[in-house]
């Protein structure tokens, strides 16, 4: 019986990793022409020296959102190790040297055989005679064999065709100190090769994923490397509501229900003296007759209902601009003021033309590699009229602590936000900051968490409101602000700012974050 328990294979023909064992990915070679990643399993005590093995992809292939960090982080775990290792070297001495080169260990000397001079490009071959950690039996090792050692640490074994890792208590088993993986040699063999294969089948999960979003669909674009998108990310249709998240109460979502019953497409809310759900839509002073006039003066004075006087209707309808129908009207589009839709529990039925952006996407989008430091961006495959509606925003809504907690928790003040406040009303209901909801888009959401900024934006966001009694959860919706050409980059501003809005100089340069939109009157930075 070896000391190291050599994975049975029950009959699978593939056994996987399960991603909640895991806790990193710590290196990658190649090894009989195989992409191979040595996975650091999870373990309950921090202070245990974790076990960790050799897997090829497919036993990752349900860990790949953790290939994935690895990939990304590759560049900075050659910055650091290739700094520590020079000064690790430069320190040594006989009376300096560490515990590893005073007491090898069959596995130190197995690391320790020449290695490649680093270089800072990762190169294209895959070659494994090239390695300098070479193995043999791959997941049948004996401590007997030091050459074939695979897994350290710990023992591997599987059960319902999975594998996992214990904690090895046998002293035949090499025991690797964590806090040097990955060591100088594994490093040298890992800047030898690129993870191509884990970036493809990274690209195959994620396209997956998105063929299975409903609706219009979205396409992935990238002509400058093999990176996609993060897979730590799910695609919805719908807000999920975070703990200490309340949306109103169903039953308070009146519809209207004077508007004639099923009137839909042919005509509807869009005689909107009658339509409820237009109650706080912009009124139509231009159709007011004289005692409309008086009325509206009064409401303007004293409060009240202004049901009965005209509204403007959000949407050209089919009669006036055919080419048109179903874009926002200018009068909204130049404007800040919320869209009211007609929701479910109207009387005017589901085809009413003051339904448009609760249907959700109806153009298909392609997200892209920018190539121009800005990460990913959107755009559009087909021409898009002036006042189009595009997208919607999605993800987590979260409390205002919540949002301050995950910003903070991150110290780097480069990384991409997702976060997007839903304050359009606080001012006129008087909300306090704390009573504000944040939508985080970065975990979950739609294509348009990819939108970015642009100071000379093609874009606009919109609230759009399908209970006109809940001022704290409500759509924030894309409408294209003038005609876009397909393939153009779908881009808003971030700050919703007017062309005639101060611009403000950051206090703390260093803390800003820099625009690169590229455009003529750029206001050079994106956050200050
Ligand atoms: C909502 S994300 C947009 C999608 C993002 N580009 C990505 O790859 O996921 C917002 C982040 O994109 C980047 N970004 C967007 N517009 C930018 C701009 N004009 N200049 C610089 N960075 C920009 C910033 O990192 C920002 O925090």
């Amino acid at each position: 019986m070896p000391s190291m328990v050599v994975i049975p294979s029950n009959g699978q023909p593939t056994r996987r990793i399960r991603i909640d064992r895991v806790d990193s990915i710590v290196c990658h070679r190649v090894k009989n022409q195989e992409e191979q990643y040595l996975v650091r399993w999870e373990t309950t005590s921090r202070s245990q020296n974790p076990p960790l093995s050799w897997h090829n992809l497919k036993e990752l292939s349900r860990c790949l959102e953790l290939v994935q960090d690895y990939i990304d982080a590759l560049d900075k775990l050659f910055e650091k190790n290739y700094i520590s290792s020079h000064l690790l070297k430069k320190r040594k001495s006989p009376d300096t040297a560490d515990e590893h080169e005073r007491r090898p260990s069959p596995i130190d000397r197995h690391f320790h055989q020449p290695s490649r001079t680093p270089s800072t490009e990762r190169s294209p071959s895959v070659s494994s005679s090239s390695l300098s950690v070479t193995t043999h039996n791959r997941l049948a090792a004996t401590a007997s064999s030091p050459e074939a050692v695979d897994i350290y640490n710990g023992v591997l074994d599987t059960e319902d065709g999975f594998i996992f890792a214990r904690c090895a208590s046998s002293p035949g088993i090499p025991q690797i100190d964590v806090s040097k993986v990955p060591t100088i040699d594994m490093l040298a063999a890992a800047r030898g090769v690129m993870p191509k294969n884990a970036e493809l089948m990274i690209r195959a999960q994620y396209l997956r994923q998105l063929a299975r979003v409903p609706g219009k669909k979205i396409h992935l674009i990238n002509t400058h490397d093999a990176s996609s998108p993060s897979l730590r990310f799910r695609y919805i249709n719908d807000y999920v509501l975070r703990e200490g998240v309340y949306k109103a109460d169903p039953a308070t979502q009146m519809g209207c229900q004077q508007c004639s019953p099923r009137m839909g497409r042919d005509i509807g809310c869009e005689y909107t003296k009658k339509c409820d759900c237009l109650e706080y839509a912009a009124v139509n002073e231009n159709s007011l007759d004289e005692n409309q006039k008086m009325l509206y003066e009064k409401i303007r004075a004293e409060g009240g209902s202004t049901i009965g006087l005209p509204k403007k209707f959000p949407y050209f309808t089919e009669g006036s601009k055919m080419q048109r129908a179903g874009c926002l009207v200018p009068f909204y589009l130049n404007s800040r003021r919320p869209i009211y839709e007609c929701n479910d529990n109207c009387r005017c039925g589901p085809n009413c033309r003051n339904k448009n952006v609760q249907f959700g996407r109806t153009v298909e989008l392609e997200i892209f590699k920018t190539g121009t430091h800005r990460g990913w961006g959107l755009r559009c495959r087909e021409n898009l009229a002036e006042g189009q509606f595009i997208d919607t925003y999605r993800g987590e809504i979260i409390t205002d602590m919540e949002a301050t907690r995950r910003e903070e928790s991150s110290n780097d003040k480069s990384k991409a936000s997702y976060l997007y406040s839903l304050d359009k009303f606080a001012e006129s209901e008087n909300l306090a900051q704390e009573d504000i909801y944040v939508v985080d888009g970065e975990f979950m959401g739609g294509p348009t968490k990819f939108m970015n900024h642009s100071c000379e934006p093609n874009c606009r966001q919109y609230t759009v409101s399908y209970n006109k009694h809940d001022c704290r959860v409500y759509d924030i919706a894309f409408f294209a602000c003038r005609e876009i050409r397909a393939g153009e980059e779908l881009t808003f501003d971030y700050l919703d700012k007017e062309e005639e809005d101060e611009i403000e100089e950051p206090e703390d340069k260093a803390e800003a974050v820099p625009c690169l939109c590229g455009a003529e009157k750029c206001r050079k930075w994106l956050w200050t």
